[in-house]
């Protein structure tokens, strides 16, 4: 353990078992969530504590002050990443974007990232979240018990035709049930706790023929490389006959020696894209439509700004978001309410720290909790009510103007923090916006009345859970109605989307 320098005091905390420490303590939570044990254990300890798991200290961050000041303002020595045994270097051979360490060739993979979601990129992709945005208004419509499908196919639809150029129409093409399926398969398999080797790493010794987990981390690896290759192997074909239209592979596959990342890096950074952006934004969709659900009026007044800035006759286009601040209020208020990595995505420290007198380790890993973070009522006063007037209204302390351009999600916490933060936030933050505008501007919605009895449904506040255990979360199923506000509404909604159809069927030029 590291010296401690004189008067450098332990963080607080629970002390834990003894060797296990509080490895079994953190889904005693309410719901079984970390990230609830994690915020109870804040009203405990504070806003800045440890535990521990076999020895590893991990630091958990209660506030957006504290993120900021080590995560952004020491990012030098906290913007690294655990290497599971299991989860990184068995699976991927330490190549997967998100978990690989601070260093020269993180700033490489970061820089091709960087290269295709900075926001000049993201506004020349608009177009194409038009047409998406435009076919998803019109199935919702028709099919609102597909929800969860017909999000997830708007955003795997929009990052698999931006990183393959892929045509997605149904959603249920070989390529996104390829890709997803192989996602679930990694999150289960990197999910902390799931395998004995990722505690205890001197089990990486054994031969194979004693690790069983060593043989299933090579089968899924070669599954991966394999459908990552392949895919790369497609745009090269295309590109080579001279058919390949715009897209990140055909970029970095014409400018290789901009980004010196070895074949199978870049593979990575760009097979990785879809993880991170697919069923990330989808949720954030499905939460929107549950606090709407839940919280109705916010829905009347998101309609009134859009009947008043648009009018009847035509969607609303990203043009119009300046003039919309209730509709990004309501956007970045459901971010805030749930979270989608709601434990936050941990760093690691490289260094020894010591931070208002308390000493934090080398190899800490340390998560920002955005659950507590986006609940500190110092910044969100009566933290548990859907209020969107807190990014509106001057009363309240996270109000900023103009409001043309605030509220807006620039460098939010939702999004993480310090040199890490989440390349596509610009991305994501723009699907949101559109889809939240289109679907408000067309549709009610309104809680399910129950057949049997004639009352309304209330879905429960917080059911969440995910298919891929682990890092991300989404609301589980939901009951709701949803429907076209009028028919003229509707006649705009059918013109458009056979519109949007046709068009996605030419190829895409992003400038
Ligand atoms: C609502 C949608 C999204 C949310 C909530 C989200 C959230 C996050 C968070 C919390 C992190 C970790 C940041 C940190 O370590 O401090 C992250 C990382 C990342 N995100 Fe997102 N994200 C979203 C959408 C996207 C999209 C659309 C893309 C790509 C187009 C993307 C690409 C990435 C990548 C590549 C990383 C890894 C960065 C690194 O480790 O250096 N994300 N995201």
């Amino acid at each position: 353990s590291p010296q401690h320098p004189k008067g450098a005091k332990h963080l607080p905390g629970p002390k834990g078992k003894p060797l296990v420490g509080s490895a079994y303590d953190l889904n005693t939570g309410p719901g079984g969530y970390f990230w609830l044990k994690f915020t109870e254990w804040g009203r405990q300890y504070g806003p800045l504590y440890q535990y521990k798991v076999f020895g590893k200290v991990n630091v958990i961050v209660g506030t957006e002050k504290i993120a900021n000041d080590l995560l952004r303002e020491r990012g030098d020595i906290y913007s690294s990443r655990e290497q599971l045994p299991m989860g990184s270097q068995l699976l991927s051979d330490n190549k997967k974007a998100l978990f690989l360490p601070y260093g020269d060739e993180w700033r490489r993979v970061r820089k091709l990232q960087h290269h295709v979601t900075q926001v000049r990129a993201a506004i020349s992709y608009q177009p194409l979240q038009m047409k998406e945005s435009a076919r998803l208004v019109h199935d919702l419509i028709l099919q609102p018990k597909r929800y969860k499908t017909l999000f997830q196919r708007y955003a795997s639809a929009l990052i698999l035709r931006l990183t393959y150029g892929a045509q997605i129409e149904t959603g249920e093409e070989d390529i996104v049930r390829l890709v997803y399926a192989n996602q679930v398969n990694v999150e289960r398999v990197s999910a902390p706790g799931q395998y004995l080797v990722d505690v205890l790493p001197i089990l990486l010794w054994l031969p194979s023929w004693l690790a069983p987990f060593k043989r299933e981390a090579a089968k899924h690896r070669q599954r991966e490389v394999s459908l990552f290759t392949g895919l790369v192997n497609n745009v090269q074909k295309d590109v080579e006959s001279g058919k390949a239209e715009s897209s990140f592979t055909r970029m970095w596959l014409e400018n290789k020696e901009k980004f010196a990342l070895s074949d199978l890096q870049g593979t990575y950074v760009l097979g990785g894209l879809y993880s991170a952006a697919a069923s990330t934004t989808a949720s954030l969709a499905m939460s929107w439509v549950l606090l709407m659900v839940l919280n109705p009026e916010w829905l009347v007044k998101m309609q009134q700004e859009l009947d008043r800035v648009i009018g009847p006759d035509r969607l609303p286009e990203f043009d119009d978001l300046t003039q919309l601040p209730m509709v990004r209020a309501v956007v970045k208020e459901v971010a805030r309410m749930r979270p989608v990595t709601a434990g936050g995505i941990p760093h690691k420290t490289t260094a020894d720290d010591i931070y208002n007198g308390y000493m934090i380790p080398k190899g800490s890993i340390v998560h920002p909790n955005q659950w507590a973070i986006h609940r500190d009522p110092e910044l969100y006063p009566d933290p548990n009510t859907f209020n969107p007037d807190r990014w509106l209204s001057p009363k309240y302390p996270t109000y900023r103007e103009p409001l043309t351009q605030y509220p807006n999600m620039n460098n939010y916490s939702v999004f993480g923090f310090g040199r890490r933060l989440c390349p596509g936030a610009h991305i994501a933050e723009r699907s949101l916006n559109i889809i939240v505008a289109r679907v408000g501007w067309a549709c009610n919605i309104r809680k399910a009345i129950d057949p049997a009895t004639g009352k309304e449904i209330t879905p429960p506040e917080y059911d969440y859970s995910t298919d891929v255990k682990g890092l991300n979360t989404e609301p589980h199923t939901f009951p709701f109605d949803m429907s076209c506000r009028s028919p003229q509404h509707w006649a705009v909604v059918e013109e458009s989307a056979r519109r949007a159809t046709e068009e996605l069927k030419r190829p895409l030029t992003l400038t």
